[in-house]
């Protein structure tokens, strides 16, 4: 389980965390969701040891995140960038294996990511948007990780593609037993995904709740304004 606890972060003189605490258990799927520097990046990398937080502690089965990285991995909002433009698929997918001491991945990770073997030997140029957020997924997974972070993983994407990566998603989590942290601006992504949802204001918690919950029965003004702002047909 995860476990974040009195979570504070300030960059300079202005607190952009405050207090944040909130628990993603096994085979969980969590949303954080808020506005636009609401503070949910900074969360995500903390919880991945990418940031390192002024107050509180955050831990994977008890022990503290940067020592369980191979347990908790992320994916990006941009799959492009979060690429390296000179690496094959396979040298990307080679990688995390390697700093791990952990043998390399094969064929069938692709293949489980819904992609054909063929592109291993492709550079991310060559493929398409979709395609290289599949890669990242699967990059993800080759240390067999217990907790994905997923920063926005479906804003570089169009409508149809975010509903599939959200099906490949769905999948991959029933299948390995995975446990999810789910960061979106978008609360309606958030619901089709994720068992529970943190919504999260100026670096403060203001409501926490099932996701279904959360769409019919928003406590927290916050809360119901995020559910206003969004279209409603999506996902339906
Ligand atoms: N490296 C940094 N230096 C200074 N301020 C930062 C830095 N990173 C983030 N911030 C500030 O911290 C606050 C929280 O940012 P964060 O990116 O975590 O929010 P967010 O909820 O993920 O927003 P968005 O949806 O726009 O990505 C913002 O006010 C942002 O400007």
């Amino acid at each position: 389980m995860l476990r974040v606890d009195g979570l504070g972060k300030r960059y300079g003189r202005t607190p952009v965390l405050s207090d944040v605490a909130f628990t993603v258990g096994d085979g969980e799927a969590v949303g954080l969701v808020g506005s636009s520097g609401a503070g949910k990046t900074t969360i995500a990398r903390c919880v991945v040891g990418q940031e390192r937080p002024r107050a509180g502690s955050i831990t994977y089965d008890g022990v503290p995140v940067g020592r369980s990285r191979r347990h908790v991995q992320m994916v990006f909002q941009d799959p492009r960038s979060s690429l390296n433009p000179r690496w094959t698929v396979r040298r990307s997918l080679r990688e995390p294996a390697r700093n791990f001491g952990l043998p390399a991945p094969g064929a069938d990770l692709v293949t489980q990511v819904g992609l054909d073997p063929a592109l291993l030997d492709r550079y991310p140029h060559e493929l398409s948007t979709g395609q290289c957020q599949r890669i990242c997924i699967a990059r993800a997974l080759v240390t067999g990780p217990r907790l994905l972070v997923l920063d926005e993983p479906l804003s570089a994407l169009d409508l149809p593609l975010q509903a599939q990566i959200l099906d490949l998603l769905d999948e991959l989590r029933r299948e390995r037993g995975l446990s999810y942290l789910f960061v979106s601006h978008d609360i309606m992504v958030v619901a089709a995904l994720c068992d529970r949802v943190v919504v999260l204001q100026n670096g403060r918690v203001v409501e926490e709740a099932a996701a279904t919950d959360l769409l019919t029965r928003p406590q927290h003004p916050h809360t119901r304004e995020l559910v206003a702002d969004t279209p409603r047909l999506r996902y339906a």
